[in-house]
């Protein structure tokens, strides 16, 4: 019962934060939003309100009118809108830094005009649509001294912590297999999507693939040795006409090596079909890493404020034992760091990033070489499947080319 009483507390003060005070000795960070992107209320807008040192300051979207009902429905004060609408928004002085939730196949053009306008970007995962291009945004906000972080948001909550300590302490020995899988069941995400989109860098092994990649990595605390094998199904809507070309993968599964023998299986689906056709399955949100005096298995690790479960089975003479942990604070986890058991992945990620902007030591931090490898192996696995890497930005920034240029925007895209 408490379980439940407790799970009700969460979602509800998570969704209702209590408002922070500003605060007194430092000032605010305001924020720019580009695009009134579904992922901004909760990933940002929201955790926001908790922060004493952080406004929600302006958004930018390609329409005027989207921009204004944006704004006013999440309270924020400035709006910019129409073609000009995200480098203005760039542009106001008074913002410090930027939140990019654009499709995929746009991080890259809008962080380095963010970056060259010296705002500190909050960047949603993945970085870019190539390793090159992320290698290249981390240059330009070294060069430039500003701060930029990948959302990969889940790394910031205890619950991945603790079991990453639970590895690193060596109690279940080295680890032998790490599986992750996150799918979701079709019609959840609606067709037209932007992660149907090829040419603005979809797919599921960009969306909830980097994250099951990026899993297996931060918790082998390795980066892979190779690929060993990866396949994928293509999407095709109901309503395709004939000459519907598939070219985004629906779901992808691949396999790796890892070092010291260890090995490692991804899963990722944005539309698991329904089992005989008419029952649609569970979403699937899972990392099991077998060790090899046991091992732990992880229900939810990307969303663990809801709900999340670490079940520890650790073999001895008598055969295995077995307890679950829940990790909804750093003091649950035995491990240092602020937060309360209401505070969303969002939320502590929040902490980190203000923290870093602030010269503070933020609690857990992901940076340049990290990101630039997840894509890196991103792209290994596309080349295993025969798909490819999603397009290369066809955008320059002025100081390498003389005016920051691009192909000519179409009538979807901001100029
Ligand atoms: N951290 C997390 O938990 C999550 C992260 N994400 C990531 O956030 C990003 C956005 O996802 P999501 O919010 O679901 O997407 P949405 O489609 O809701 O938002 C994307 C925004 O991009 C803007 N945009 C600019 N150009 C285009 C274009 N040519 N076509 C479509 N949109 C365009 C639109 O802004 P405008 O308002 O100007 O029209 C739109 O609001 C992705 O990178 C995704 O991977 C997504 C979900 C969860
Ligand atoms: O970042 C994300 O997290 C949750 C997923 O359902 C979503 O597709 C993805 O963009």
């Amino acid at each position: 019962m408490s379980s439940i009483v407790g799970f009700f507390k969460r979602v509800f003060t998570a969704l209702n934060p209590p408002p922070a005070q500003p605060s007194a000795e430092s000032a605010p960070i305001k924020f720019g939003i580009l695009g009134a992107a579904a992922i901004a209320p909760i990933s940002l807008i929201t955790p926001a309100k908790n922060h004493p040192e952080v406004v929600v300051y302006a958004v930018a979207a390609r329409d005027q009118n989207r921009a204004a009902a944006f704004a006013k429905k999440h309270g924020i004060g400035k709006v910019y809108g129409g073609p000009n609408g995200y480098q203005e928004l760039l542009d106001d002085p008074e913002i410090d830094a930027i939140y990019n939730p654009l499709p995929n196949g746009l991080h890259y053009e809008w962080t380095m005009k963010a970056l060259a306008a010296g705002k500190h970007v909050l960047l949603e995962k993945p970085s870019a649509d190539t390793a090159e291009e992320t290698r290249q945004l981390f240059d330009l906000a070294e060069k430039k001294g500003l701060v930029l972080l990948e959302a990969f948001h889940y790394r910031f909550h205890p619950s991945i912590q603790r079991v990453k300590a639970i590895i690193t302490s060596g109690e279940l020995g080295a680890i032998k297999h790490i599986s992750t899988t996150l799918a979701v069941p079709k019609g959840a995400i609606r067709s037209g999507d932007i992660r149907y989109d090829y040419s603005l860098g979809g797919g599921a092994l960009m969306d909830m693939g980097c994250y099951t990649l990026d899993c297996i990595r931060y918790l082998s605390s390795s980066n892979p040795v190779s690929v060993t094998s990866a396949s994928h199904d293509l999407y095709k809507p109901a309503s395709a006409p004939p000459s519907f070309k598939p070219d985004v993968d629906r779901g992808t599964t691949a396999t790796f090596v890892l070092p010291n023998d260890a090995t490692a299986a991804l899963k990722c689906d944005l539309s698991v079909p329904y089992g005989y056709g008419i029952i649609p399955s569970m979403p699937q949100v899972t990392a099991s890493i077998m060790c090899e005096g046991g091992e732990i298995s992880v229900n939810n690790f990307l969303m663990p404020t809801l709900y999340h479960s670490i079940k520890v089975s650790k073999k001895d003479g008598q055969g295995t034992k077995t307890r679950v942990e829940k990790v909804y604070t750093f003091a649950e986890g035995n491990m240092e760091g602020k937060g309360e058991a209401w505070w969303t992945t969002y939320r502590f990620q929040l902490e980190a990033f203000v923290d870093k902007v602030k010269g503070r030591t933020p609690q857990t931090w992901i940076d340049k070489e990290d990101s630039i490898a997840n894509m890196q192996w991103i792209e290994e696995i596309y080349a295993k499947t025969g798909l490819g890497s999603r397009p290369k930005s066809t955008f320059v920034l002025a100081s390498e080319a003389g005016s920051d240029s691009a192909a000519p925007p179409t009538s979807e895209s901001p100029a």
